[in-house]
């Protein structure tokens, strides 16, 4: 099972090689606020599927935020030990 950890590790390294047919390239492509915009859409739809569409659901849309968070930080240059700290 992949981890929060894990996830960061391929993200970066696709970041960093710029790696053809990545959604995550493509996406920081689109700059701080483009992912930023995505971020907030997906934390609605978890908000949504949370209060409408039980655990399975909720669980579903609440990944796809996390990753979102995850290429934010890649977009505006914050390390994962960085986000760590403040936790
Ligand atoms: N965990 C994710 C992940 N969660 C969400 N998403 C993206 O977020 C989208 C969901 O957004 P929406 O609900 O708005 O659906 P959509 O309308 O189809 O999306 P858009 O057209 O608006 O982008 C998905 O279609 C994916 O493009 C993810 N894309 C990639 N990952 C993981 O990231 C890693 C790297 O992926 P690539 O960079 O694509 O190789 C892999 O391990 C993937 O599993």
């Amino acid at each position: 099972m992949k981890t929060f950890d894990d996830l960061w590790g391929e993200l970066t390294a696709k970041a960093t090689e710029g790696t053809p047919g990545s959604g995550t390239v493509a996406l920081l492509a689109k700059g701080v606020h483009g992912v930023g915009k995505k971020v907030v859409e997906e934390a609605a739809e978890a908000w949504m599927a949370a209060e409408h569409e039980g655990p399975e659901r909720a669980a579903e849309e609440i990944a796809q935020l996390l990753y979102h968070a995850q290429v934010l930080m890649i977009a505006s240059k914050v390390d994962i030990k960085d986000v760590y700290r403040h936790l």
